[in-house]
């Protein structure tokens, strides 16, 4: 598997990536709903679902975990998705969406990172990585249709798309909270935000945590689109053509010129973000905090 990095990543799963999706669809097709025609063959694996249209170049990826949290599994599917559209010439721009119900994604998966040794805790974090290198220089159009709440992880997930569309629902709020869980978002990932919403914005937005709620996310800037909630999809479609509309060699070469710098710079120092992230997280203190608020979300839903 060809790796945004290069050599320097290699963990067990994406080494191995079928073996986490053994019965599992992915690499089947089968006929969309509705569909049957030429390009309306769907593939996709447990827990991302792929509707291609052959026709307009555009793919609808689904994100189907429970809560979307980003599991190994779920990355690991994510990246094996993006890498088959990236290669066939078909396709043009993919809109990324949730299957799951007032949740677009939950962020990271926390039970990876609690209670787990920090091999395991540095292997998900290299696939953490490889996801958002791979999404943020990806040569196709992204662009996000999020119809559900989007914190931490999830927030980084949009911000790698080239543009959003964000249901107008009060209860979906977009942002990077992470120190309100007592957990610092590390430099690539403030470097994107400060690359979508300015400095002084995302400094705020940092350290207090902010989950905008959509009127002031696109007040920020930090989505492009409110829609109702039933025009989400159909806006990520308006907006795909606008991105479509510009021939691609000259939209790529523009996204890499504006994004290249703040990608090299994880790239530069990959290993030395894995250490920290490992040692940050595996902290006695940290770990107890992580424990208590898995608890306080498990005990929330009942
Ligand atoms: C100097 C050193 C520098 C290094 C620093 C390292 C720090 C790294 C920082 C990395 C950046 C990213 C961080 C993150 O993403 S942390 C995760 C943040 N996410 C959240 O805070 C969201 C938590 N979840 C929620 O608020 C709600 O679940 C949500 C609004 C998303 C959905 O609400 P809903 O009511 O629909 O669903 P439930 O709350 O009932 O949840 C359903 C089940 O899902 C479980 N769940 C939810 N979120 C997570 C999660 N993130 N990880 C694991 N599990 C999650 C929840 O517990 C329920 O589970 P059960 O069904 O089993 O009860």
């Amino acid at each position: 598997m060809a790796l945004a990095s290069g050599v320097r990543f290699a963990p067990r799963a994406l080494l191995r990536p079928w073996a986490l999706l053994r019965g599992t669809t992915l690499g089947r097709t089968e006929p969309a709903a509705g569909g049957g025609g030429d390009g309306a063959r769907r593939f996709g694996s447990q827990r991302v679902l792929v509707e291609p249209d052959a026709a307009s170049g555009v793919a609808v990826m689904k994100l189907r975990n429970p809560s979307n949290a980003l599991s190994l599994e779920l990355l690991t599917e994510l990246v094996i998705s993006l890498e088959k559209l990236e290669n066939d010439k078909t396709f043009r721009g993919i809109i990324l969406t949730s299957d799951c119900p007032r949740v677009f994604c939950a962020g990271l998966d926390l039970t990876e990172i609690c209670g787990r040794n920090p091999a395991h805790c540095a292997e998900y974090w290299k696939a953490m990585q490889e996801l958002w290198l791979r999404m943020y220089l990806s040569s196709l159009v992204l662009v996000a249709a999020i119809n559900g709440a989007c914190p931490a992880g999830g927030c980084i997930i949009a911000l790698s798309c080239d543009c959003r569309v964000l249901a107008d629902n009060p209860k979906y709020r977009i942002g990077l909270n992470e120190t309100l869980l007592g957990i610092i978002a590390p430099f690539w990932l403030k470097d994107t935000y400060v690359n979508t919403i300015g400095h002084r914005a995302s400094e705020q937005a940092l350290q207090l945590g902010s989950l905008f709620p959509p009127a002031e996310a696109l007040q920020v800037g930090l989505v492009d689109q409110v829609v109702p909630e039933d025009q989400v999809q159909s806006t990520a479609l308006s907006e795909m053509a606008r991105w479509l509309a510009v021939p691609d060699h000259a939209r790529q070469l523009t996204k890499n010129m504006m994004r290249k710098a703040t990608a090299d710079r994880l790239l530069r120092q990959r290993d030395a973000d894995t250490q920290n992230f490992v040692s940050f997280v595996c902290r006695d203190s940290i770990q107890k905090s992580l424990q208590a608020y898995l608890e306080k979300l498990r005990q929330r839903k009942g």
